[in-house]
Formats: structure tokens, C-alpha cells, sequence
């Protein structure tokens, strides 16, 4: 029987902590997961890297790559602020037999659930309250004041969505929403598919 690799998919407000349990499960070698490094028409934060944390592309090419259909997904996530998953990219992870882990905003994931449904794993991040979302974002301090609340402003609107995701991990406690995100990611990755999709 053919091995197909899995999409794991991590959506939720700003803060919540989807890059932390990425990162985490990224370490887990027997998950064979790699990850899938987004587009994004924002500036590298200090630290970040091109080709390694995001793609970073100015907006006129990030534009020019919708214009060529290049992505699977891309959103407005912010305003004036892109962010996309390539359709090259996953190509790339696919072809060496990698499970795909996505950190993208709700609607991306909701999108690559319904393209890849069966192939698909979507998990939403739910923080405990959209003031501690402020509060780790203040701690985290790569954002300005004005950048973070608007990414607080969306999160009421991005909390709403949650149900429609297949798994919500609750990130109170990160040592517990590490060990979750272990367990639901590895029974996943187990389960053989259920039908081919037309993809
Ligand atoms: N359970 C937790 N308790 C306290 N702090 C946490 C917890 N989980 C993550 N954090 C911290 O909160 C901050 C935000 O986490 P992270 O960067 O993973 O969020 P994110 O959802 O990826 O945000 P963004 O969408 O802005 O990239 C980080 O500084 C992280 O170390
Ligand atoms: N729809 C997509 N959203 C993405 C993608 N890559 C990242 N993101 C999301 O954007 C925000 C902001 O990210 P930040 O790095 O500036 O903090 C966050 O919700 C990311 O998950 C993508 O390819 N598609």
C-alpha cells in the first residue's frame, strides 16, 4: 500500500503559541515531520531567517506570485501584510516523504483542510483569553503596540472559528499542550487514509 504524507496543520489568533508547539513537535524525529516555510510579505523580525522561517518576498513579487497562481493558499492576513504557502513547497516536502506542518492563520487552515480533507489534520491553538494573547505577545516583544493590537483585534473573529477545526488543543499549560499535540500528531500520522482524494 502507497505511504502518503500527512498535512498537519497548527491555526490560531496571534500568541496563542502555534510556533512553540511547531517547534516542539519539529524535534520529534519519529514523526517525520518537516515543516512548510510560508511566504510572507513582511519584514524579517531579528533573528529570522529567509529560507529557514519564512520566505520573505517584498509585495510587489508576493503579488507577482499570486498573479502566477503559485499558491495553494494565501491571506491578508493583516492589512498589507501577506502571508502564503507555496505550492512548490509542499511539492518539495512531499517528494522526500516528509509529513507537512503548517503554522498558518485560520482561514489557510481551513482552506488546505477542505483541498486535502482525509490527508489533513487541523488543529486550532486556544489560548486561555484573548488578554493573555496581549500579554504574550507584550512578553514576546517582536511586535510594536499598534502591530499588536491588531492582531488582538482579530482574535475574537479568529476564536469563533475553532469549531470548525477537527482538534482544539488548549495551550493554558505548555508542558500539558506540548504532550497533547505529541499524542493527537503521532495517532494521526498512524492512521492509514480512508479513501484517495481527488486532489
Ligand atoms: N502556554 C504558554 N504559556 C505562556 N507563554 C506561552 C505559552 N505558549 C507560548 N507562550 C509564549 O507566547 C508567545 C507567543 O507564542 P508563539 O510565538 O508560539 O505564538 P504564535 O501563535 O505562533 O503567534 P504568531 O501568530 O504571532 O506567530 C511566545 O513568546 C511563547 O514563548
Ligand atoms: N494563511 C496563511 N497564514 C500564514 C502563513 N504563514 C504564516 N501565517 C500566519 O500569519 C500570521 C502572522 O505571522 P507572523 O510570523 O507575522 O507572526 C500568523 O497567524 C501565522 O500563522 C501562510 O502561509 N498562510
Amino acid at each position: 500500500m502507497e505511504v502518503v504524507p500527512k498535512l498537519i496543520v497548527f491555526s490560531a489568533p496571534s500568541g496563542a503559541g502555534k510556533t512553540t508547539l511547531v517547534r516542539h513537535l519539529l524535534k520529534k524525529k519519529e514523526l517525520n515531520l518537516a515543516f512548510s516555510i510560508s511566504a510572507a510579505s513582511r519584514e524579517p523580525r531579528d533573528g529570522e531567517q529567509d529560507g529557514k522561517d519564512y520566505y520573505f518576498l517584498g509585495i510587489k513579487e508576493f503579488k507577482n506570485r499570486i498573479r502566477h497562481e503559485d499558491f495553494l493558499e494565501f491571506e491578508e492576513v493583516y492589512r498589507d501584510q501577506f502571508y502564503g504557502t507555496l505550492k512548490a513547497e509542499v511539492e518539495r516536502l512531499w517528494a522526500q516523504g516528509k509529513n507537512v506542518i503548517f503554522d498558518i492563520d485560520v482561514v489557510g487552515g481551513l482552506r488546505l483542510k477542505k483541498k486535502f480533507p482525509e490527508r489533513t489534520l487541523a488543529i486550532f491553538v486556544k489560548p486561555p483569553s484573548i488578554n493573555e494573547l496581549q500579554i504574550r505577545l507584550k512578553k514576546r516583544k517582536t511586535e510594536t503596540p499598534e502591530k499588536i493590537a491588531m492582531r488582538v483585534a482579530k482574535a475574537s473573529t479568529e476564536m469563533a472559528t475553532a469549531p470548525q477545526f477537527d482538534v482544539i488543543i488548549k495551550n493554558d499549560n505548555l508542558t500539558e499542550a506540548k504532550a497533547r499535540a505529541e499524542q493527537l500528531v503521532a495517532e494521526f500520522i498512524k492512521k492509514p487514509l480512508t479513501q484517495d482524494e481527488d486532489e
